[in-house]
């Protein structure tokens, strides 16, 4: 994702690699090339990182960065929310949202009955009580029998909403969040990692780490966006994959590809946490340039603070994803793409 790597030097093995035919490539006017993912960028939102012309690469700094990030969010809304006992051990509430610029499914996983949102929560006109509880809007928990959404009988809990039909957070809620910011993982699809057991990233890790870290402190969100394959797809990071075996590191496939590095926008998951109320937040990241997508132009959100995201490998001997591709596309995280990770000399 970061512009910060130099292309110049490309090893040798890239230098000798031809960019990918046209058949095989990005090309619109190839049919041989897969569909092209929606691309869910502001229209004046620029790819965070590499152009996918080695020659014309632009190097930018963290304010440049900041300033070439779209004025306006999208507008999000949340659906539907459920509870779901996990097989982990706590439960989650998970979101569904929609929004103005594409028509994927990106989620909220939530740790914590409190935390909610704006969108899913605004009365609507005409509806019943019921109708809320069905669409998820209601606090505590649902038992047989409850048939007011707005007051939890058992658990005491209520909750308020302006003239407008708008939540009103408890200032407690609002000091809280200020004092303890909120744990939070912006997570990007990963068919591979998450569900076809990948060693080739460390996705699914990461992914099953924050989820375990948010259960034991009780309190969390993982923003789920629908950008596969740094936002190319997964018929093109398949093609990604066959030009690593065949000696492409993961930035200088994309690049082969004719596509950028990262083609990734975070202003959804901006958007998702801002509705969630979650505006100053722990994040779980070892990448700079996400910090700074996801504060957005305005920093409406805030990362207070940054936790890094360590492979349990690096961590314990016997533990995480061992594999040398696994090693190989952190390794060019690190040295490419400008990731804040250190491997212990020891491990
Ligand atoms: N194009 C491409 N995408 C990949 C590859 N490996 C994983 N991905 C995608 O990378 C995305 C996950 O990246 P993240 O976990 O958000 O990693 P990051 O932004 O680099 O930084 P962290 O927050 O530190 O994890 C998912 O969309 C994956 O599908 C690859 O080799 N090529």
């Amino acid at each position: 994702m970061s512009a910060a790597h130099d292309v110049s030097n490309e090893n040798d093995m890239f230098d000798r690699m031809p960019i990918i035919s046209p058949v095989l490539s990005a090309n619109e006017n190839s049919a041989q090339s897969t569909p092209k993912p929606i691309d869910i960028r502001h229209e004046d939102e620029p790819e965070l990182s590499t152009s996918s012309d080695k020659q014309s690469e632009i190097i930018y700094n963290d304010s440049e960065k900041r300033r070439l990030l779209p004025d306006e969010l999208p507008v999000v809304e949340c659906i539907a929310r459920a509870r779901i006992p996990t097989t982990q051990g706590p439960e989650i509430f998970l979101h569904l949202y929609s929004n103005n610029v594409d028509n994927k499914e990106h989620l909220a996983i939530v740790f914590g009955e409190d935390i909610r949102s704006k969108s899913l929560f605004r009365r609507r006109p005409n509806e019943t009580q019921s109708d809320r509880m069905t669409r998820g809007a209601y606090v505590g928990k649902l038992y047989p029998g409850r048939t007011v959404a707005d007051k939890d009988e058992r658990s005491g809990k209520e909750i308020t909403c302006d003239a407008n039909g708008e939540l009103i957070y408890p200032k407690e809620e609002i000091e809280q969040e200020i004092k303890d910011p909120t744990l939070v993982r912006i997570h990007s699809e990963c068919y591979t990692g998450e569900t076809a057991w990948s060693a080739r990233c460390d996705c699914g890790e990461q992914f099953d780490e924050a989820g375990r870290l948010m259960g034991k402190f009780g309190k969390g969100c993982i923003v789920y966006l629908r950008q596969e394959g740094r936002g190319i797809g997964l018929g093109e990071k398949l093609k990604a994959y066959n030009l690593q075996d065949l000696g492409a590191d993961t930035v200088q496939a994309n690049l082969l590809l004719r596509h950028p590095a990262d083609k990734r926008s975070f202003s959804l998951a901006t958007a998702i946490l801002i509705d969630l109320n979650l505006v100053n937040v722990r994040l779980l990241t070892n990448n700079p340039d996400k910090i700074i997508a996801v504060e957005g132009k305005n920093r409406l959100v805030k990362v207070i603070e940054r936790i890094p995201m360590v492979p349990l490998a690096w961590q314990h001997k016997d533990s995480g994803i061992q594999s040398t591709e696994v090693d190989g596309y952190l390794r060019t995280k690190i040295e490419r793409m400008g990731h804040l990770l250190q491997k212990p000399i020891n491990i």
